[in-house]
């Protein structure tokens, strides 16, 4: 889809809500998690990620980012427990990352910023029909929200990192098979919960997001590759794909609760 959106001065963030009022909503994401303002939720049970059949189908540039999409079956990939009354079944995961490893994640903590920020988008297939539908809903969505610092190299991101070089382009799709997004998880799953919004158009308030507290480490020259990536196709100026992220948006009164006391 020709997006007329981007992460540039003049169709970046602050442009958004020319083309989609709701980015002045009033559940909009990502935002700043205050710690000492959260509230544990003691009613909040385990997240129960179950992604044993995980059939990924592949990965692509999508001219904002880089996702890896799921197939959509009945026996795919869910999470469920946690703040979610339902199923949320994974449909694709992808990254916002910066220009440099200082800052790059969506969501901040007490102000802290990450080199990067993994989001598995899931959709309520106990109620709805199709993800499209799903994405309209107030409660059509569950989002995983991971933190990514410089540190070791990850093993389990390397499959992901070495397969960049084939999706170099925007609109450029390469097989992926087989992939098992769980070893992107933190270790420890003590998370934070609140009631958001798509972090890019069409920014709907369907978002249920869940952020771990513990970042997973990738290496430097992990992040690197995923700033040789593109925003632009063949044959057009060459715009290096960096700070694909949107600034943390007003709270406008939203509690956010904690997995963890
Ligand atoms: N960054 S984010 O996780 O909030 C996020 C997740 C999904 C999307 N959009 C997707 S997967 O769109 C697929 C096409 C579509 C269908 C209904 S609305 C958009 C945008 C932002
Ligand atoms: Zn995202």
């Amino acid at each position: 889809t020709s997006n007329c959106w981007g992460y540039g001065e003049d169709d970046g963030p602050f442009f958004w809500h020319k083309g989609y009022p709701i980015a002045q909503g009033n559940r909009q994401s990502p935002i700043n998690i205050v710690t000492s303002e959260t509230v544990y939720d003691s009613s909040l049970s385990p997240l129960i990620v179950s992604y044993e059949h995980c059939t990924s189908i592949s990965i692509s540039n999508n001219g904002c980012s880089v996702a890896v999409e799921y197939a959509d079956t009945e026996q795919g990939p869910v999470i469920e427990g946690g703040p979610l009354s339902d199923a949320y079944r994974l449909k694709q995961f992808h990254f916002h990352w910066g220009h440099k490893d200082y800052h790059g994640s969506e969501h901040t903590v007490d102000g802290k910023t990450y080199a990067s920020e993994l989001h598995l988008v899931h959709w309520n297939t106990s109620k709805y029909q199709t993800f499209r539908e799903a994405a309209a809903a107030s409660d059509g969505l569950a989002v995983l929200g991971v933190f990514l610092e410089a540190g070791e190299e990850h093993q389990g991101l390397l499959k992901i990192t070495d397969a960049l070089n084939m999706v170099k382009f925007k609109g450029r799709t390469a097989d992926l098979k087989e992939f098992n997004p769980k070893c992107l998880l933190p270790k420890n799953l003590k998370y934070w919960t609140y009631p958001g919004s798509l972090t890019t158009p069409p920014l709907h308030e369907s978002v249920i997001w869940i952020v771990f507290e513990e970042p997973i480490e990738v290496a430097k020259k992990q992040m690197e590759k995923f700033r040789m990536l593109l925003f632009s196709q063949e044959e057009e100026d060459e715009k290096f794909m960096e700070n694909n992220f949107r600034p943390p948006q007003p709270l406008k009164g939203r509690q956010v609760c904690a997995s963890y006391n």
